[in-house]
C-alpha cells in the first residue's frame, strides 16, 4: 500500500513497541502477514468514515484477514483470548523477529481490549450494523442509518457485510426448502424395499444394523432439502441413483404424468467427471425399465449456473432460475458460502436440492464450511419422534439409537457409515477411520503394520532417495497387493508416452499425403492422450504445505530432477514433453477450470505438423488441445497440495508430510489425503510423531451459519 492508513486511536498509537499501529500493520503487509487487500479495506473505511476509532479499524483489518483464511467472520471473544492462534500469525513457518505480535497490539491489560468495551465501541460505530437477539436492532429499524454499514456485528461475531448477507441468504433459502414437504405415495414402502433389497447385508436385513442407504432415500423423498454425507465408497452415488429412479417413477405414474427435470453437478471438472463415471456404474445396476429415467450428464456448478465474462454473477439467479425440478450436487464439502448462496438463489421455488459429500474432509478453499455447518450434529442423528415414526413406517428401520431433539435441518441430514470400497482388512479404510475418530493408538498400529494397500516411509533427511524412487518407479514392496498390479510412480505414464510418441512418429513417416492415413494417425493420437491421462492418474504425490522443500515447488523440482536423471523427461524448466500441469485459476475464455490437469506433448495437427500442446480431457470425454503460450495460470503438478486434490482420486496416492509442525497440519488434511487413494496409500514423513500432532489438531472456521440454520423460525 503506498499511503498507509493512520490508526490514531488512543492506546493504539504506540503499543508496547515504539512504532505506531499503522506502521506495524504496514510491516505485517510487507512481511506477507496480511494481504494488501486487508489494509486497503481499512483505508477505504477510514476515508468514508474519517472519525472511526482505531480499534474498530483494526477489527476490520482482522475481519478481512480472517475471510482470506476461509473464516466467515471474526470471533471477537476468541480473538481477545488467543489472538495469535485465531489469526494464525505469524503465518506458516515465519518468525516474528522485530515485529510485535497481535497480542502485543491488543494488550489484555488495557480496558479497551476487554470484550464488553470492544463490543460497545463496535456497536457505537457508524461502520457497524448490529443484529441483536432481542430484535431491537438496526435490522428491525427501517429508519436506521446503518442498514448498509460495511460491517455487521452479530452474536459476538464481526462480519464483512457481503458475507453476512450470504450467510443469511443461505440459511433463509435452506429453511424455505425444508418447509417444502412432500407426502410420499402410499406404496412407497414397497418400492423402497424393492430398490434397496439387493444392497442389504444379512445384519441389515435382520434389523441388527441400520441400513442407512434406505434411511437416506426415505428422508430425501419427503423434503425439498437433504444432505447425504459419507466417506469414500459408502454408497452415496448408488443411493442417490436409486432415489432418483424412485422419484422419477412416482412422477411418471402421477396424475400429471410428467418426468422430473433432474440435473447433477459438482464443484470441479474432475469431481464432475468422477461422478459421471460412478453414475454410469450405479445406473447399470437399476432394473432395465428405470435406467433411462436417470440423466447421464454431470456438469460443473459454474457451467450449470452459466458463467458471464468478467463477472462474479451467473446467468441463472433468482430472476432467471434454473429449469429443473431436482438438483443433486456432489462433493458438497468443496462448495463455499458464496457459491452456495448463488446456487440456492438460482433454484426455482419448487426445486429440490440433495447435497452429497464427506463432512469430515477439508472445507472449501474459499470462505465457509457449509457442509460442516449443515452436518454439525450428524453423527448422533438427533432424529425427533416424527422422523423415527416416518422412517419406521417407510423402511421398517428402528432409529431409536439415533433419537434426539434435533432441529428441522437435522432431520434431513443422514450419514452413510459403512464403506463398500474398503473391506474390513483394508489398511486405507482402517487408517482413514482411525484418523477420523482421533484414535492415535489405532493410527500408530496401522502405520506400523503396513498392509496390502498401505505403506509408510520414514524419510531420514532431504537427501533420502526413497522419495525419488517412489515417485519414479512406484512401489515394488512385496507386502503390497498384486491384485491390481503394483502401485505405480510417474515413470509408468512417461514410459508409455515415449513409446506411444515414437510409434506415431514412425507411422507419420510412412503416411505421405494419404488423408485417411492422417485421419487414422490423429485417432491413434487421441487414444494415446486418453491412455496417458489414465496412466498419469495412477499416481499422485500430495503435499501438506505449499512452502519449502516439502512444499509444492520444492517437491516438483525434486521429482522433475529425478525423472530427468532417469531420461524420462528432457528438461525440468519451461515446456517439455510429459510436463503435467494443473490450472490454478478459472479461464472462461479457454473453458478451463481451476484444478483441470493437462499433459504437455508434441501433437500432430491435420496438416501433419507436430507442435508442443497441452492436452486436457473434457467432462464429456473429449480432448482439448491448448498452445502452452495461451496458458497463464498453470503450475507443474508432479506434486499437488491436498487442498487441490479434493474431488480427485488416484489409484496410488503418496502423501509427504513436512519435517516441522505448522498450523495447517490438521486431522482433516490427513484424512482428505488418505481418502484420495483408491487402491494404495503411502505416507512419507520425516518425523512420524507429527502424525499425532495432526490428529489432535482440528480445522476450525468461524461461522454463524450452523447456529443460524438451527434458529427456530418465526
Ligand atoms: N449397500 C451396498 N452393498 C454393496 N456394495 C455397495 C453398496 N452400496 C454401494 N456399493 C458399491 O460400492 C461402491 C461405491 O459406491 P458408490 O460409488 O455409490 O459410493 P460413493 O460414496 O458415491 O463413493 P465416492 O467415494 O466415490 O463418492 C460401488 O462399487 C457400489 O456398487
Amino acid at each position: 500500500m503506498s499511503q498507509s492508513i493512520s490508526i490514531t486511536d488512543e492506546g493504539l498509537k504506540s503499543v508496547s513497541h515504539k512504532a505506531p499501529l499503522s506502521e506495524v500493520l504496514k510491516a505485517y503487509e510487507t512481511q506477507g502477514w496480511l494481504r494488501p487487500l486487508d489494509l486497503a479495506f481499512a483505508k477505504f473505511l477510514q476515508q468514508h468514515y474519517p472519525n472511526t476509532c482505531g480499534s474498530v479499524l483494526l477489527m476490520a483489518v482482522w475481519g478481512s484477514h480472517q475471510l482470506g483464511r476461509g473464516h466467515l467472520c471474526l470471533d471477537l471473544a476468541m480473538l481477545l483470548e488467543s489472538p495469535e492462534q485465531l489469526l494464525a500469525l505469524p503465518p506458516e513457518g515465519r518468525r516474528h523477529d522485530d515485529l510485535p505480535l497481535p497480542s502485543q497490539l491488543m494488550p489484555a491489560s488495557r480496558p479497551q481490549w476487554q470484550l464488553p468495551t470492544l463490543l460497545a465501541r463496535l456497536k457505537a460505530s457508524p461502520l457497524v450494523e448490529v443484529e441483536e437477539n432481542d430484535g431491537v436492532d438496526a435490522f428491525n429499524d427501517p429508519n436506521s442509518q446503518r442498514r448498509n454499514a460495511p460491517l455487521v456485528l452479530s452474536q459476538g461475531r464481526l462480519y464483512l457485510r457481503r458475507y453476512f448477507d450470504y450467510e443469511c441468504q443461505v440459511s433463509a433459502l435452506i429453511h424455505q426448502r425444508l418447509n417444502t414437504t412432500v407426502t410420499p405415495p402410499q406404496q412407497q414402502r414397497q418400492s423402497l424395499d424393492a430398490l434397496f433389497a439387493s444392497l442389504k447385508s444379512d445384519a441389515e436385513r435382520s434389523g441388527e444394523q441400520v441400513h442407512w442407504q434406505s434411511v437416506a432415500a426415505a428422508l430425501a423423498s419427503r423434503s425439498g432439502f437433504t444432505v447425504i454425507s459419507g466417506g469414500p465408497g459408502t454408497g452415496k452415488t448408488t443411493t442417490v441413483v436409486r432415489l432418483l429412479a424412485l422419484l422419477q417413477n412416482q412422477a411418471i405414474n402421477s396424475d400429471g404424468g410428467g418426468r422430473l427435470r433432474i440435473k447433477l453437478a459438482a464443484p470441479t471438472g474432475k469431481a464432475a467427471a468422477r461422478l459421471s463415471e460412478s453414475l454410469a456404474g450405479a445406473r447399470d445396476q437399476l432394473p432395465p425399465e428405470l435406467i433411462d429415467t436417470i440423466p447421464t450428464e454431470v456438469s460443473t456448478l459454474h457451467r450449470l449456473l452459466g458463467t458471464r465474462h468478467n463477472s462474479r454473477r451467473f446467468k441463472h439467479h433468482s430472476g432467471n432460475p434454473l429449469h429443473l425440478d431436482l438438483l443433486v450436487v456432489d462433493e458438497a464439502s468443496m462448495v463455499d458460502l458464496e457459491m452456495m448462496a448463488q446456487l440456492l438463489s438460482a433454484l426455482p421455488e419448487h426445486g429440490r436440492l440433495i447435497l452429497l459429500g464427506d463432512k469430515d474432509q477439508l472445507a472449501s478453499v474459499e470462505a465457509g464450511a457449509v457442509l460442516g455447518d449443515l452436518c454439525q450434529y450428524a453423527d448422533g442423528g438427533n432424529y425427533n419422534p416424527q422422523t423415527l415414526a416416518y422412517v419406521q413406517q417407510q423402511t421398517g428401520i428402528d432409529l431409536r439409537d439415533y433419537a434426539g431433539e434435533g432441529t428441522e435441518l437435522d432431520q434431513q441430514v443422514v450419514v452413510l457409515r459403512h464403506s463398500h470400497r474398503f473391506d474390513a482388512n483394508s489398511g486405507i479404510g482402517r487408517l482413514a477411520k482411525a484418523v477420523n475418530d482421533g484414535n492415535i493408538a489405532a493410527v500408530k498400529q496401522h502405520l506400523s503394520q503396513p498392509s496390502a494397500d498401505l505403506g509408510t516411509r520414514v524419510l531420514i533427511d532431504e537427501q533420502d532417495r526413497n522419495l525419488e524412487r517412489l515417485c519414479v518407479v512406484g512401489d515394488d514392496n512385496d507386502v503390497r497387493s498384486q491384485k491390481q498390479g503394483l502401485p505405480q510412480g510417474y515413470g509408468n505414464y512417461l514410459s508409455q508416452m515415449h513409446q506411444g510418441l515414437a510409434k506415431l512418429a514412425e507411422q507419420a513417416q510412412s503416411i505421405g499425403d494419404s488423408a485417411t492415413g492422417w485421419q487414422s494417425l490423429l485417432e491413434q493420437q487421441d487414444q494415446l492422450i486418453h491412455k496417458l491421462h489414465t496412466a498419469f492418474a495412477q499416481f499422485q504425490l500430495l503435499c501438506a504445505v505449499r512452502e519449502g522443500e516439502y512444499g509444492v515447488q520444492g517437491l516438483n523440482r525434486r521429482v522433475a530432477e529425478a525423472l530427468r536423471s532417469q531420461g524420462l523427461i528432457e528438461q525440468t524448466q519451461g515446456w517439455y514433453s510429459g510436463r503435467p500441469v494443473i490450472v490454478t485459476r478459472n479461464d472462461y475464455g479457454l473453458k478451463l477450470m481451476n484444478g483441470d490437469v493437462g499433459i504437455c506433448l508434441p501433437v500432430f495437427d491435420e496438416q501433419g505438423e507436430r507442435r508442443l500442446k497441452v492436452a486436457f480431457l473434457t467432462i464429456d470425454g473429449g480432448i482439448k488441445l491448448v498452445m502452452p503460450s495461451r496458458l497463464s495460470d498453470v503450475e507443474t503438478v508432479f506434486a499437488m497440495t491436498v487442498h487441490k486434490s479434493q474431488g480427485s482420486e488416484f489409484a496410488h496416492t503418496a502423501m509427504v508430510l513436512p519435517p516441522a509442525d505448522n498450523p495447517v497440519l490438521t486431522r482433516e488434511l490427513l484424512y482428505t489425503g488418505i481418502t484420495r487413494a483408491r487402491h494404495w496409500f503411502t505416507l512419507l514423513m520425516p518425523r512420524p510423531s507429527l502424525v499425532n500432532t495432526m490428529i489432535k489438531r482440528r480445522t476450525f472456521r468461524s461461522s454463524g451459519l450452523g447456529q443460524r440454520l438451527r434458529k427456530p423460525q418465526v
